[in-house]
C-alpha cells in the first residue's frame, strides 16, 4: 500500500537519472519529481520523457509518487500532463495556483487524459502550490475546487519574491500565508505541506523551522536533499511522551465514561471531549506511521 503520510516530500530534478534511480533509498514519504523550476527551458522535453520512462520502469517501493508540472498557462504544463498521466503518478503538484478555476481546468484535463490512458477517472490526486499573494488570498476556494485535492503546499521562495521581501530565519514574513493556508486546508480536511528549507548545510535551522511549522499546523515539509529527510520525518512523528500522554487520556476518559463522567482530570489537567478527540487523532496518526513503516 502507498505511504500517504507526507511528512517529507523529496524534490528530485526530473533530468537527473542518478538521483531518480536512488530516489527510494532515502526514506522520504513522498518522492516529488520536478519538471518546473529546477529544469531549464532547454531541458524540459528531455526531463519529461526521462521521467515518464522512469515511472514506468522503476519500483519506488511504498513512497508516494508526485510530479510537479509546469504551470498550465505555459507551453510546457499541458505537455507535462499529456506525457506523465499515462505513467500513473499518484499525484500532480501544480505550481503557482491562484484561483479555484485553474484547479477545475486541471481536474477536467486530468479526467480526459485518464480516460485516454485507461486509468480510473479521479485516481490521480492534485496538490496545489500556493506561492503568490493572489494564491494566498484565494487559498480557501483553491482548497475546495476539486475532490482530487489532497494537499496544499506553501512555496516560500516564489512567495517572498512576489512580495518583494527577504526570507528570514524566523519566518515572520510568511506567518500570514502559513496561517491562511493551514486554515484553508483544515477546513477541507486535507494535508498542508510546508515549503523547502534551502540552506542544506544548516540542520539546526531546518529543525527549528520544521518544529515551528508543526506547531502552526503543517502536516509535513518539502525537502531538497536526502540529509533533510530524517530530521523532518522525526519532527512530524509524535514523540514517545506525546504518545504516552494520548494513551493515558484515552484510557482515563473511557474509565470515566463507564462511571458516567464526561470530564476528568489527568495529571492535574482537565480532559473533556476536544482533548480526547485530539488524543485519538494523534494515536490514529501513530498507527498510520506504524503501518507505513512495516
Ligand atoms: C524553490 C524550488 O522550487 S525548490 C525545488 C526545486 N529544486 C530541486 O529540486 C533541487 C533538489 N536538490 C538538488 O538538486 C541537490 O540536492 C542540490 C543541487 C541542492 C545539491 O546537490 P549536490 O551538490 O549533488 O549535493 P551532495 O553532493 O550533497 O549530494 C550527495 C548525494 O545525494 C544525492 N542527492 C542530492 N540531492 C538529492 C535529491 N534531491 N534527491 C536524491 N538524491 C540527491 C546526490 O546525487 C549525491 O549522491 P551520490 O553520493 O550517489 O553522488
Ligand atoms: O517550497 C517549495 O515547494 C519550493 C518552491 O517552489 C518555492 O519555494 O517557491
Ligand atoms: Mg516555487
Amino acid at each position: 500500500m502507498k505511504n500517504k503520510l507526507r511528512r517529507s516530500m523529496l524534490y528530485i530534478p526530473a533530468n537527473n537519472p542518478g538521483m531518480i534511480q536512488d530516489a527510494f533509498i532515502y526514506g522520504a514519504d513522498a518522492i516529488l519529481f520536478d519538471l518546473e523550476d529546477s529544469i531549464t527551458l532547454t531541458e524540459k522535453d528531455a526531463a519529461r520523457y526521462l521521467l515518464c520512462n522512469a515511472l514506468q520502469e522503476l519500483d519506488f517501493g511504498q513512497a508516494e509518487i508526485v510530479v510537479r508540472i509546469n504551470p498550465l498557462n505555459t507551453e510546457y504544463g499541458r505537455n507535462d500532463l499529456e506525457v506523465i498521466v499515462p505513467a500513473k503518478p499518484d499525484a500532480i503538484r501544480v505550481p503557482k495556483v491562484e484561483t479555484g478555476e485553474q484547479i477545475k481546468k486541471i481536474d477536467s484535463l486530468l479526467g480526459k487524459l485518464e480516460r485516454k490512458a485507461g486509468i480510473t477517472r479521479g485516481s490521480i490526486e492534485i496538490m496545489a502550490m500556493i506561492e503568490t499573494a493572489r494564491g494566498v488570498l484565494n487559498a480557501r476556494e483553491i482548497a475546495k475546487a476539486s475532490p482530487r485535492i489532497t494537499a496544499l503546499n506553501l512555496g516560500a521562495e516564489d512567495l517572498t519574491a512576489d512580495l518583494g521581501v527577504r526570507r528570514s530565519d524566523e519566518g515572520i514574513e510568511l506567518l500570514y500565508a502559513r496561517s491562511q493556508i493551514i486554515y484553508a486546508a483544515a477546513e477541507n480536511g486535507i494535508d498542508i505541506i510546508d515549503t523547502v528549507y534551502s540552506d542544506v548545510e544548516n540542520i539546526t535551522g531546518l529543525k527549528e523551522e520544521a518544529i515551528m511549522s508543526k506547531r502552526l499546523g503543517f502536516t509535513g515539509k518539502s525537502v531538497i536533499h536526502p540529509k533533510q529527510i530524517e530530521i523532518v520525518n522525526s519532527v512530524f512523528t509524535p514523540s514517545t511522551e506525546e504518545i504516552k500522554e494520548a494513551e493515558k487520556i484515552v484510557k482515563r476518559a473511557l474509565e470515566a465514561e463507564k462511571r458516567g463522567f464526561g470530564v476528568v482530570t489527568v495529571d492535574g489537567k482537565m480532559v473533556d471531549i476536544p482533548v480526547i478527540e485530539r488524543a485519538k487523532k494523534l494515536l490514529d496518526r501513530v498507527e498510520s506511521i506504524r503501518r507505513a513503516s512495516n
